[in-house]
Parts: C-alpha cells; structure tokens; sequence
C-alpha cells in the first residue's frame, strides 16, 4: 500500500482481507457471545440433494397440521421456535428489532449450518448470483425451504443478481492471487483454459475493457484493495503493474480511474439486467424466492420492467424488488428509483469503489432516511464486521458501525464474506444480535432526549387512512407503554406502516400468506406469524390469545394495541 496516491479518497481503505496474523494490540475486548436460544438439532447427512420438497407453489401452502411438533400444537398458528424462545425468555419488549440478513457461500451452505445461522436469528438468507452454479443455488434455496417447512421458521430467500459491471474470472477456482508490489500483470480479454493460462494473466468480462482502457488509467480491483497502473496495451492485452499489493479474489470487481474519477465509457451503456441476469431471474421466480435484489440499479425504469415482468412470468406472485445503491446513477435517480422498488440496499462495497469512500456515511443517512419516509424496508451492507473473516472478535471500530446503522433504525443489516466465507459465521450473527439488542434498547431510554426522532413519520398528502391510523396506533402504544402492537394484515401493508414509525413495541404481524409472512421478516421490528383470520376482529383476538397463552407466549393482563387492516380499526385491550 506503501507510497501510491489515492486518487479516490483521502482515507486509505481498510485491507481487512489482508491482515496480517498477529495484531498490535491484544487483548481485544471481549463482546459477549450470546448463545443461541435453541440449539439446532442434528438432522440426517445434508450432502443429499433434496429433489422436489420445494415446489413454487408449495411456498403458499397452509401448514398442516402434524407436519412439526411446534405447529401441530397451535392450531394453526404458524410462529417459529427462536421467536417463541425469545419472547418467553425476554418478555415482548426485549425482542430483536432490526433484521439480519445472511450471504450463504461455501462455508454456510449445508443444511446444519444454516439452521445453526436460523437459530442465530437470520431472518434472510441470501444468494449471490455471482459465484456458484444454478445447482448450487437451488440446493441452498430448498434447504432454506426445507427448514421453514420442518422447524417452523420463515427465513426468506434474496436473490442477488450479478448485473453488467465489469469483474476479472474466477481465477480458475483458486481461493485468491497474491499481486505484489511492482509486479507485471496482464488483463485481457481473451479465453483460457485453465491448463493453459499464462502466469499473472486476468480475463476481464467485459469485451470493450482494452479498448477503453487509456495508458496512465489505474486499475483498482474491489475498490482498491489492489491496485495497477495501465503500463502498456497490447491488442487485446492490457500490461499493468501493481502499485498497492493485495489479494486478488475470484471475480473481483474491477473499475479504472483516470484524472481522479472513475471512467464511464462504454460500460456505462451496459444493460443492468444482462442476458444472464435475466436466465438467473427466471430461475429465482421458478425457485419461489422472496427478494430480487437488483446489483447497480441505474434508473426506475428497470425495477419497473422488472416488476411487470414478474407479474407476467408469475401472475400473484409476492416476489419483492430490492434496489442495490452502489452506484453513481443509482444517486443521481435515488428517489424515484427508491419509488419504484419495494425495498433499497445500500451496498457500500462497490458504492465505494465509484464514489470517495469518505462520501459513504452521509449517502448511508440518506437513503436510511428516504425509504423509511417512501415507507420502503432498506438494508446496510458489506463489510459491517470484515475482521471476522478471520477473527472470532469485531474490533471496535466495527461495533460502532454496526451500531450507527441500528441507531439510524435501518430495517436490516447484511453479513456478506462473514457469513459466506469466513471462519466464524455465527459468531459475526451473534454480534449483530447482540450489538442491535444493546444499542435498541439504550435507543428507547434515551429517546426523550432526541428531538429529531419523530415518533411517527408524517404522512403523505393527501393523508391516507391506513398511514393515520398506523400513526395513531403508534403513539397511542408508546403513550400507554404497550407490551405489543398486533396487526391483523392480508396483504402486509399496514404492518409496514407501523413499522414505519419505529415503536417502542414488537409488533406482531398476523398473515394469512406464507409468502407475505417471510416478506415481513426483513422489516424493522415486526415479528410475522402465519394465521388464517375472519373478518370478525373480536374472534380473532380471542383465539390468538388462547393460542399465544397455550403457548406461554403471553401472559395475562399485557396491554395490546390492535390494529386490523380489515375494518381499519384500533382497540387498545388487556390480555384477558
Ligand atoms: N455462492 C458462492 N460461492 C463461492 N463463494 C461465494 C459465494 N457467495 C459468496 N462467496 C464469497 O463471499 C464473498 C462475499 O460475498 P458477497 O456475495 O457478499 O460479495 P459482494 O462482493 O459483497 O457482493 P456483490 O458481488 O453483490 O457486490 C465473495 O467475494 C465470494 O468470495
Ligand atoms: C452487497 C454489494 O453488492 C456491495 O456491497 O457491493
Ligand atoms: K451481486
Ligand atoms: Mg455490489
């Protein structure tokens, strides 16, 4: 790293894939290692493919009864074991509010060790279309299913696409490439095969690379973990030399800088949605995931062709959009690409290879800011605890971030390479659950102390009556100190609205749809159940309060604000 200038940023980015073994300071501080509230049981050898337990249309299949023990006995009140655990070990108002999701990669993706991330409170697992074969992928996503349907839990699947930005090969399946420092390499757009690659050879994607490529460019591979310097262009032959050594990963992304910005020549006409992203798509709808996350979103236009074409490929389909913020278009059309989604990432690893990292933080705020006033679940991604990639600890630098993102009430947080590849997935889960019941709970304390906390979020003109009645509820539960907020939802959207304004109560979400309920598990503090309910508010009430107390899940005299989407109504009871 030693000596180059930094054309993208003041700051020196972290070369966290790249420790050194031994740190300078030790010890590091101990964060607790909250064990799991249930164990994961021990199943029967997952190397087995498990041909057809998952159909699309089993994902909107009522449970029936028998097929666990945990849901034979609540009559149809579908609610997995972590949660039950939890509410009954930390009573309602310690409950988890922010959301975790999980990238499933080599390391976690056997059946035991996603139930163990299930167990650990990941509320998504997501698949990056980048890395592995659609076989892979679709093991996963029907081990995933596999564990909702036996345990009860409703982890959603998100699919990432691979999208049109230009990344080197996939280094012919070694784990990484050592560049040093002063060392020639090749990029090129030519094919090998991998007996006859030449040494320090690198095929790019992305056909117009030699030619947009200009001598004096800098190469930066994931933002600048690597570093080149275009030497020389040989027809389709680019000759570089590295100027910061690092670690070269298997289809790491690559941009070039030339007069201190980021060079937008061709590739910037590259569709977002490639043809394979497309072939990927097909297959995600076919598999029945929850969530598309769309990688380098350049405008709205794409997450609406996107939309219509769901609905056309999968007519009812509940697949959800989610917009990837990593690039400079993506900030230019954020709002009405935001508008157009059903949900945005802000995925700072490739934001910050296109913009100064320095920029990051505030482009964060803002977008945590703008969905959850467009009433949009957003996720804060990468690198949110990349030392455990190789460490059992986070350091604490790593902790505030975490902490900053749950103290702007994001809905979710990602683990990317720590849950994908790392050495101690569950314990970077652990963190984050323990991180977001910590700073959650310190957030309710101190929240008469913060004026810029509104405690609901205004509403749009003109006022809609599910948005006041969502707000009314809301205060009405922190006003009255309710134990919880119950939403009786069909299609989901009212328990988002009350999501919205982040109270100071679980929220429980009852709905009738499978699908619904795993979508409402990415979203701020709604804990969702799967429940067949009448019109009859009355009714329903009853019988969910005989099946939680069959439960131990509530107890009596709990004060309960109760929001119906049916009759739009609020009531405010005690738990007979
Ligand atoms: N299915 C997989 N097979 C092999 N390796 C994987 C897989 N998924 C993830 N990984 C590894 O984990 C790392 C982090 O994964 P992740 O999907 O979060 O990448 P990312 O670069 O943050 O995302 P994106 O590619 O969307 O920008 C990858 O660089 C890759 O090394
Ligand atoms: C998650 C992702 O795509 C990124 O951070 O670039
Ligand atoms: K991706
Ligand atoms: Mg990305």
């Amino acid at each position: 790293m030693a000596g180059s200038f930094r054309l993208s940023s003041s700051l020196s980015p972290v070369q966290s894939r790249d420790f050194p073994k031994m740190r300078f300071f030790n010890p590091r501080i101990q964060v607790p290692n909250p064990a799991p509230l249930l164990k994961p049981t021990k199943t029967a050898n997952t190397k087995v493919v498990l041909p057809g337990i998952v159909r699309v249309a089993a994902s909107e299949m009522p449970v029936t009864a028998g097929k666990s023990a945990a849901m034979a006995e609540s009559g149809g009140l579908q609610v997995d074991l972590v949660t039950e655990a939890d509410l009954k070990e930390n009573g309602f108002r310690s409950t988890r509010r922010t959301k975790i999701v999980c990238t499933i990669g080599p390391r976690t993706c056997e059946f035991e060790e996603i139930e163990a991330l299930a167990v650990g409170g990941m509320n998504v697992a997501r698949v990056n279309m980048c890395h592995g074969t659609l076989e892979w992928h679709r093991d996963v996503i029907r081990r995933v299913r596999r564990l909702n349907e036996e345990k009860g839990f409703a982890v959603a699947v998100m699919m990432d696409t691979e999208g049109s930005e230009i990344h080197m090969d996939d280094l012919n399946g070694a784990e990484s490439a050592k560049a040093e420092d002063g060392e020639i390499w090749t990029f090129t757009v030519r094919t090998f095969d991998p007996s006859s690659c030449p040494e320090r050879t690198i095929t790019v994607n992305y056909d117009g690379f030699a030619e947009d490529v200009k001598i004096g460019d800098e190469l930066l591979v994931d933002g600048g973990m690597v570093r080149f310097v275009v030497t020389e262009k040989i027809g389709p032959d680019v000759i570089c030399q590295c100027t910061d050594p690092g670690l070269l990963l298997p289809r790491a992304n690559l941009t070039f800088w030339r007069n201190e910005s980021l060079v937008q020549e061709r590739n910037a006409m590259l569709p977002t949605i490639s043809s394979k992203d497309w072939l990927d798509i097909d297959f995600g709808i076919a598999e029945g995931v929850d969530f598309i996350a769309v990688s380098f979103v350049k405008s709205a236009e794409v997450i609406k062709t996107l939309k219509s074409y769901i609905t056309a490929r999968s007519p009812g389909s509940k697949i959800a959009v989610i917009a990837k913020i990593e690039s400079i278009d993506s900030l230019r059309n954020l709002e009405e690409i935001i508008e157009a989604s059903d949900g945005a990432m802000v995925a700072r690893g490739d934001l910050g290879a296109q913009i100064p990292i320095e920029q990051v933080p505030s482009i964060q705020k803002r977008v945590v800011q703008l969905c959850r006033q467009l009433n949009k679940p957003v996720i804060v991604a990468s690198q949110l605890l990349e030392s455990m990639i190789e460490y059992p600890i986070p350091t604490r630098a790593e902790v505030a971030d975490v902490s900053e993102a749950i103290g702007q009430q994001a809905d979710a947080l990602m683990l990317s390479s720590e849950s994908a590849m790392g050495q101690y997935p569950e314990k970077a889960l652990a963190v984050l659950r323990s991180v977001s019941l910590r700073i959650e709970k310190w957030r309710r304390e101190e929240k008469h102390l913060d004026a810029t906390n509104p405690s609901v979020v205004s509403s749009s003109t003109p006022p809609s009556i599910s948005e006041e009645i969502c707000n009314t509820a809301s205060q009405m539960a922190n006003k009255l100190k309710a134990d919880a907020i119950f939403v009786y939802t069909k299609t989901g959207q009212t328990a988002s609205l009350l999501s919205r304004n982040r109270p100071d109560c679980p929220i429980f979400a009852f709905t009738p749809t499978t699908s619904i309920r795993r979508c409402l598990n990415l979203q701020w503090g709604l804990i969702p159940f799967r429940l067949d309910f009448s019109d009859d508010v009355e009714s329903n009430l009853n019988r969910t309060f005989s099946l939680l107390k069959a439960r131990g899940m509530i107890n009596s005299g709990g004060l309960i604000i109760v929001v119906s989407d049916v009759l739009q109504s609020i009531q405010a009871i005690k738990v007979p």
